[in-house]
């Protein structure tokens, strides 16, 4: 039983460290609190190496933790669950099976019959806009295409929590914002919480309610910056003098760090 009323996700005091217990040690994330509200779309961006897919894995429930507490739709995490589906910067799809047979394959493994995880699948691929796609393999897509797969299959087993590591960062420039867009567009359509991994700043403040910004060495949060642009967004969206002076202040903070990184080094 989830709690209905708790967050989406609840970080509180999370500390991380790599290496053998009683061997050297490296602390990876120190301290770290984030919330993420029902329904929330928060962006985390930092420095490489300051944890970002550490904390990821943890959500969902694939790493484990040394001091602090994790919870999903108010419940420690454990492991993994079906509340919550990932989409990789590597697409990860499956070379050998079709579009269709990627996306409905989360559902074959719960044992659905094949006529209802199809009629699924092709619900999400017309969303996508792959629909014409689905007898391809995933060789014969683009990288946009394949990711768009990525989006489908993990949409398909009804996640409440969807956590996505720089998923288009694989992509070229044109199509990750016509990615961005379609993006927000399915998300406005469901009540997903998103928890999104992001190298740019644009990216961060145009999808998101919130951007969470992350120091490294240990990994750390420095900022929680509310995004007040109104939603839907759109193109509009990224010439509005708000977006502009957003998407500065972050680059503001993120080069204070890593100046300050090369000034240690
Ligand atoms: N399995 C591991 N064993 C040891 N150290 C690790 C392991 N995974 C990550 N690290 C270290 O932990 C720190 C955080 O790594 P993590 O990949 O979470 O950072 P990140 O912010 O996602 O980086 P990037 O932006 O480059 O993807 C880094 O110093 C990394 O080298």
């Amino acid at each position: 039983m989830t709690d209905l009323q708790a967050p989406a996700i609840s970080i509180s005091n999370l500390t991380k460290y790599y290496g053998p217990a009683g061997g050297q040690r490296m602390k990876a994330l120190e301290n770290v609190n984030l919330t993420v509200g029902r329904g929330e779309f928060v962006s985390i961006i930092g420095p490489s190496g300051c944890g970002k897919t550490t904390m990821l894995k943890m959500v969902g429930g694939i790493l484990g933790w040394d001091e602090g507490t994790v919870e999903v739709l108010g419940k420690g995490v454990t492991g993994p669950g079906p509340e919550r589906a990932t989409v990789f910067q590597s697409f990860a799809l499956l070379p050998w099976m079709t579009v269709i047979d990627n996306v409905s394959f989360g559902l074959k493994v719960r044992g659905m019959a094949k006529q209802e995880r199809y009629a699924i699948a092709r619900t999400l691929l017309t969303s996508v806009g792959l629909a014409d796609f689905e007898n391809s393999y995933p060789r014969q897509l683009s990288g946009g295409m394949q990711q768009r797969v990525g989006l489908a299959r993990a949409l398909a087993v009804s996640p409440q929590l969807l956590l996505m590591d720089e998923p288009f960062s694989a992509i070229d420039a044109q199509t990750r914002l016509i990615l961005q867009t379609d993006l927000l567009d399915i998300w406005s359509k469901t009540d997903l919480s998103v928890l999104f991994i992001t190298h740019a700043m644009d990216e961060a403040v145009f999808l998101s309610d919130k951007v969470v910004i992350m120091g490294a060495r240990p990994g750390h949060v420095t900022d929680v910056i509310d995004v007040d642009l109104p939603r839907p967004r759109n193109e509009e969206t990224r010439r509005d003098p708000r977006f502009v002076e957003l998407t500065g202040f972050v680059w503001d903070r993120l080069r204070g760090m890593i100046q300050e990184d090369g000034q240690a080094a």
